[in-house]
């Protein structure tokens, strides 16, 4: 709560991703009337590390790192979720996001429990061969903690596909020769040719509009000519952008972490991700757009808002200036509970992150028994079974939604700490 955020040039209280993820805890346990010793096993995170570790830097000097891995619950299986290379990463940070990972992969039915990590830091600042280094060092004092059937991590914010090969192959390099190879699915989201799976790269990104699509056949909508907004032009951003884009819509404003840019005609996804990838990853300076500030970018005219980056950024602040119908949340906790409660009473519906960005980790788990098994699976295959499987989950939030009335982002809770709880139940409660 001490952090502030500054809207309209005025400094306003800030609240933490632990305080929203705990809100939406308490109110789905009543929603189930949880048992109240499962809930007090829900409420925390099963072990917190954080390691102080020192790397190299270019120059000759030593910096010091502080990394994290927060594992929240193992009851339906080995902790699983991502790592993100953020300055605001803290504790609480990894707490909420652990947390999430809990209720996405139980909504999911996947046998995994919840977990995060990451490390404070600004990637930007550093060399591809300190990355490396820090990576490296990081994986290795993450040790036994980690591990293939135990906790497995996975790409997040400022993390992807190299990070997973550097975790994988300093995790593989502490094992017997003959046992390496066993230890290739410590991580998901390698790349292919090490263990990776054809589409995780695309795996988010296309479940979130999958989520869209199965929202907008349920509601009768087309989504052909809708207008929508993208916060976030990073994985999950330009994948959903890309699916979106192919099915008809148009991007009318995206908003990256130095710049908002908008054209009403439309902005063309694929030339932006080409600019992108000329200038740093940012969005800045791209042609025939106008540039607005961040604030104003919540405003744009649009049909759909897919929230792709960072936490807490639909607040009671900018709630009330979104004009679109739909929000899908492709990042982790982008909406406040009280923005929520605002946006629900305006109409608009929300695709909520543990549903709307769980085909990145689906598209794992589908790595994980790839490499478990000793397949190859071939892309199609596995964008028929993520539509599946994804297809399904929607279904059983979108009829528990109507049956209990409930919106979709409690009904998804709903389904989720239901299953825990009955895993719980049926072994005698405690682990
Ligand atoms: N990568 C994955 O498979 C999954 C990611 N997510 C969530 O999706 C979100 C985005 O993740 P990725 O696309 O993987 O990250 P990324 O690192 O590929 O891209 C992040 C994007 O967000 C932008 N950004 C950062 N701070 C911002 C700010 N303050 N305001 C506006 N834009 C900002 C960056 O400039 C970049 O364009 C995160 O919340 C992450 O937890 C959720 C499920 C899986
Ligand atoms: O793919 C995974 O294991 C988890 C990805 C992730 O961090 C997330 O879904 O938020």
């Amino acid at each position: 709560m001490a952090i502030a955020e500054t809207v309209n040039n005025k400094k306003q209280p800030k609240q933490g991703m632990l305080e929203n993820v705990m809100k939406q805890f308490d109110a789905a346990a009543s929603l189930v009337n949880l048992n109240p010793n499962i809930k007090k096993i829900l409420a925390v995170t099963n072990n917190e590390l954080i390691i102080h570790f020192p790397v190299r830097m270019d120059n000759g000097d030593v910096e010091i790192f502080k990394g994290y891995r927060v594992q929240h619950n193992n009851a339906l299986g080995p902790y699983k979720g991502g790592l993100r290379y953020h300055p605001t990463i803290d504790i609480d940070a990894v707490k909420a996001l652990a947390m999430w990972m809990t209720w996405k992969t139980s909504l999911a039915g996947l046998p995994y429990g919840g977990a995060k990590g990451g490390i404070q830091l600004d990637p930007s600042k550093y060399s591809n061969a300190e990355l490396e280094r820090i990576t490296r060092r990081f994986a290795y004092a993450l040790g036994e903690n980690i591990g293939p059937e135990h906790d497995i991590p996975a790409p997040d914010v400022n993390t992807n596909a190299q990070t997973m090969a550097w975790i994988a192959d300093t995790y593989m390099s502490t094992k017997a020769p003959s046992e390496r190879s066993k230890n290739q699915h410590v991580v998901t989201g390698k790349p292919i040719g090490s263990g990776g799976l054809e589409g995780r790269d695309r795996a988010t990104g296309f479940g979130v509009f999958l989520t869209i699509k199965y929202w907008a056949a349920h509601k009768n909508v087309s989504l052909k000519d809708k207008t929508f907004i993208v916060q976030g032009f990073g994985n999950v951003g330009y994948w959903a952008a890309h699916f979106l884009e192919k099915e008809g819509a148009k991007m009318v404003g995206v908003q990256d972490a130095f710049g908002s840019i908008t054209n009403a005609e439309g902005i063309s996804v694929e030339n932006l991700f080409i600019h992108t990838k000329n200038n740093q990853g940012r969005i800045e300076g791209f042609p025939n757009t106008s540039t607005i500030d961040k604030e104003a970018f919540f405003g744009i005219n649009c049909d759909i808002f897919i929230p792709a980056a960072l936490g807490n950024q639909i607040t009671k602040y900018n709630a009330n200036d979104i004009k679109a119908f739909l929000i899908a949340e492709g990042a982790n906790g982008p909406t406040t509970v009280e923005a929520e409660e605002m946006l629900l009473n305006k109409g608009v519906d929300i695709i909520p992150d543990i549903l709307c960005n769980s085909g990145g980790v689906i598209g794992s788990y589908f790595e994980w028994l790839q490499n478990r098994n000793g397949e190859l699976w071939e892309l199609d295959e596995i964008l028929i079974k993520l539509d599946k499987k994804l297809k399904e989950v929607f279904r059983k939030v979108l009829e528990t939604s109507e049956s209990k009335v409930l919106d979709l982002r409690s009904a998804a809770y709903v389904i989720a700490i239901e299953r825990i709880e009955k895993a719980y139940i049926q072994r005698g409660i405690f682990p």
